[in-house]
């Protein structure tokens, strides 16, 4: 009989909670992500998705609990130098400078890295190929997601950390975007995406984070309950 030790997880939320302005975020929050996982975190406004992924993303730290990285805490110096390497973010704020073109906006990331070759196929996959020497200015909001999109291809770290990353793509934007994840996790790369849009992901955890304050009763609720009779 083998008696073989189960993988460590790449990733492990232990018991983690955040509190940001003093206020308490997150509350022991426990996940276990291993290589070509995905995780989906869906929630009310203010419910900390955004908060989740800048934690993973060492922006800031949690109150209590630890975040494990091959089983190493990431907020240790030396552990969080390697593991910021692993990261990918995709945010609201597109960082997109106007003054380059499309494609110098993925190259100047790409070059960073010490990779070449890899932004123009990745512009053409989002559908940009023609935009590629046009000044980033002419962009619109969905074109800019795209290119936002296309960096993640280019630079190809193992972890995607993505904030509603399907916000202004149209039906086909979401279609590669979905193909895009799905390409990532077949070659073992993970995925969490915080989003209030369905997006499809096989297999995918779900975390609903609590709403942060109980909601107010709303007029209908008080009719309901009978309580303005
Ligand atoms: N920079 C900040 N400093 C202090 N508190 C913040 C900051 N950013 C957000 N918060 C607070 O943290 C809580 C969680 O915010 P967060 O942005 O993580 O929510 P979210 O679930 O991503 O919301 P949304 O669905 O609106 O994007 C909110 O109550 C918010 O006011």
């Amino acid at each position: 009989m083998s008696l073989r030790k189960a993988p460590v997880p790449r990733l492990l939320l232990d018991n983690v909670s955040c509190i940001r302005n003093s206020q308490q975020v997150l509350r022991h929050v426990n996940v276990s992500m291993h290589d070509g996982g995905a995780l989906v975190l869906t929630g009310t406004n203010g419910s900390g998705k955004t908060t989740f992924l800048r934690m993973l993303a060492g922006f800031s730290k949690p109150s209590a609990g630890q975040i494990l990285w091959n089983g190493h805490d990431v907020t240790k110096s030396g552990v969080f130098h390697q593991y910021k390497l692993q990261l990918n973010w995709c945010s609201l704020k597109d960082a997109i400078n106007e003054r380059f073109t499309v494609l110098e906006n993925i190259k100047w990331f790409e070059l960073l890295e010490g990779k070449e070759g890899r932004s123009l196929p990745a512009l053409q996959l989002m559908g940009l190929g023609r935009l590629a020497n046009e000044k980033s200015r002419v962009l619109s909001m969905g074109q800019r997601k795209r290119v936002q999109l296309a960096r993640l291809i280019a630079l190809d770290r193992p972890i995607w950390l993505l904030d509603e990353p399907s916000v202004a793509l149209d039906d086909e934007g979401v279609g590669l975007l979905e193909y895009i994840i799905a390409k990532h996790r077949e070659k073992g790369g993970i995925v969490i995406v915080a989003t209030h849009l369905p997006i499809q992901m096989e297999d995918a955890m779900f975390l609903r984070l609590p709403p942060r304050f109980p909601r107010r009763p709303t007029l209908g609720d008080m009719l309901d309950r009978g309580e303005l009779m």
